[in-house]
């Protein structure tokens, strides 16, 4: 895709930001591979017997197995985040609950929870031992529950079959799903007392018993320990025959399948990062899936404008894909501006990152000319009358414009810093500036808000930015529209973003203010 694409590009940055510098919102929670967020921060490998990689791919299938391919209904949508849902015996255990207190916080207006299950979902698994998945976006998230029917370990061969077949899958491919999920975890004695005894064990403190002996990380002993026989997995060997659903499915075509899973770990890896990804992508059928994504070569980031009487200050960063820290490499900024002309700076190393278990590597360069003298040296100061259209790379001398399309940059409505604090009160007001560029034309600006809705989905709040009657020029090319922000919507902890309209068109804005640091109007 071409830059700049925001949800694409938030989504892509979850995907690909994993490790290192400007990433880390979805690992935090899985590394190591034996966290548990009920744990609290300082834990490290947890002492219950859980992990938060073992909650999200449970929850991950859990969610997904409504679907029913027939009608289209179900898949995964985030609606096991409704207490109707989770509360049913199919859902038993706070595994759900965990899941969605972490990976809620990655979830933003571009990434729906369903989205930041699937993120999560692939990212623990390529983090802790398995294979890179491929990910699409766009899932969309539910407003009611789905109807029931998550396989249960007390119910025949017959209805497991049966249920995966409603959701889209084979005998076989439900064979090497069970196994694929069942390579982290195991089953709780809260959850299933009946299943799973109390062991009083201090570094197992939920009793958990677990499917494989490396029940924190992916790898195919799921299948070796069930084809040596020594298996403590408690649905194969636990006491009560019922309940000894993997027995069953595993055994269901004479062990043909985990018997390849056994002798072959690639073919173990391969298979799962098939079925994985499609559990991932059972939608409800109205629900169109975005392209699989893959990085973008060179991707700007956190690209903000601001304007300080004539002049425009840019700051942002790049990151290139597939390279490692070089301090021989330069990297320049070119920027077109609206005058024909171009500018350009030196970039500076700001850090590197990796993802999928560091089987990529990228590099980031900021925009800053002196990142160790702010706030000064953290801006590159443009002209505002000359402004800025669109950006070009070149790193070691090569050109990197997306084909011929350049970066564009957008400099009809940025924020403004003579924005200021209309009194010291508790919240306090503010009197937010938004400097529109003449000639711009947008039919309408706004403050963007995120909250959420009743069904715990991320929404916009708009508030219109009244154009003013009289505009207030700041320059030559701008003029200022303003907006006062009172009350309780004044509280520090509120962050806004300056949408825009042109030529019936939106746009959101990139990057959010607030009331901390501002100058008195007054002054
Ligand atoms: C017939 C199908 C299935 C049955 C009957 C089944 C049954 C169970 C049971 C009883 C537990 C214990 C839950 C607890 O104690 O809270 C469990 C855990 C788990 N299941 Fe399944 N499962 C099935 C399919 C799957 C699939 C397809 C996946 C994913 C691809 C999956 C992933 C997991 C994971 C990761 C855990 C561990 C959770 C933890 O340790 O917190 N399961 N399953």
């Amino acid at each position: 895709y071409v830059w700049p694409s925001p949800k694409l590009d938030a989504l892509e940055s979850l995907r690909f930001n994993q490790d290192g510098h400007n990433s880390g919102a979805i690992t935090v929670f899985i590394e190591p591979c034996g966290r548990y967020l009920f744990d609290g921060p300082n834990v490290l490998n947890s002492k219950t017997g859980r992990s938060d990689v073992a909650d999200w791919v449970r929850t991950a299938y859990h969610d997904m197995a409504t679907h029913n391919v027939a009608d289209g209904t179900g898949g995964l949508d985030a609606s096991i985040r409704f207490a109707e849902e989770s509360l049913r015996a199919e859902n038993i255990g706070d595994g759900f609950n965990n899941t969605f207190q972490a990976l809620r916080t990655i979830a933003n207006r571009y990434v729906s929870l369903a989205d930041s299950l699937a993120l999560g979902t692939i990212v623990a698994i390529e983090n802790c031992g398995g294979p890179e998945i491929a990910f699409r976006g766009g899932r969309v998230d539910a407003t009611e529950p789905n109807a029931p029917g998550v396989p249960e370990p007390q119910q025949d061969l017959d209805s497991h079959i049966a249920a995966f077949a409603r959701q889209g899958f084979t005998q076989t491919e439900m064979i090497s799903l069970v196994a694929c999920g069942h390579t982290f975890g195991g089953v709780q004695h809260a959850a299933f007392p009946d299943t799973v005894p109390e062991i009083n064990d201090p570094n197992n403190t939920q009793s958990a018993a677990h499917f494989d002996s490396t029940f924190t990380h992916f790898d195919n002993n799921v299948a070796i320990e069930y084809m040596s026989d020594t298996t403590q997995n408690p649905l194969v060997v636990g006491l009560n025959d019922t309940t000894n659903s993997d027995k069953r499915i595993f055994g269901s075509d004479g062990n043909v399948t985990m018997k390849s899973f056994a002798d072959s770990p690639e073919l173990f890896v391969s298979t799962c990062a098939d079925l994985i990804a499609r559990m991932l992508d059972t939608v409800p059928r109205e629900v169109e899936l975005t392209e699989i994504i893959t990085p973008l070569r060179v991707k700007p980031q956190g690209i903000v404008l601001s304007l300080a009487g004539d002049t425009l200050k840019l700051s942002g960063e790049v990151r290139l894909w597939n390279t490692t820290a070089d301090p021989q490499r330069t990297v320049r900024l070119l920027w077109d501006d609206h005058l024909g002309g171009t500018g350009n700076a030196t970039l500076t190393a700001s850090g590197v990152s990796s993802a999928v278990a560091g089987r990529y590597n990228a590099s980031w360069y900021t925009f800053s000319p002196d990142p160790t003298n702010p706030p000064d040296g953290l801006v590159l100061l443009l002209n505002a009358s000359a402004g800025i259209t669109s950006m070009r790379f070149v790193v070691d001398g090569t050109l990197e414009d997306q084909g011929g399309v350049g970066f564009a940059v957008q400099d009809g409505v940025v924020y403004s810093e003579t924005s200021c604090s209309i009194s010291q009160a508790s919240p306090s007001p503010w009197r937010m500036d938004v400097a529109v560029r003449d000639g711009f034309n947008p039919t309408r600006a706004f403050l963007e808000r995120m909250s959420t809705d009743s069904t715990g989905r991320i929404t916009i709040l708009e508030t219109d930015i009244a154009r003013p009657a009289q505009p207030v020029a700041v320059n030559a090319d701008y003029s200022i529209w303003s907006i006062n922000v009172n009350g309780t919507d004044a509280v520090g902890t509120v962050f806004y973003s300056i949408g825009y309209e042109v030529d019936g068109v939106k746009f959101a804005g990139s990057n959010t203010h607030f009331s901390g640091g501002l100058a008195s109007c007054a002054v």
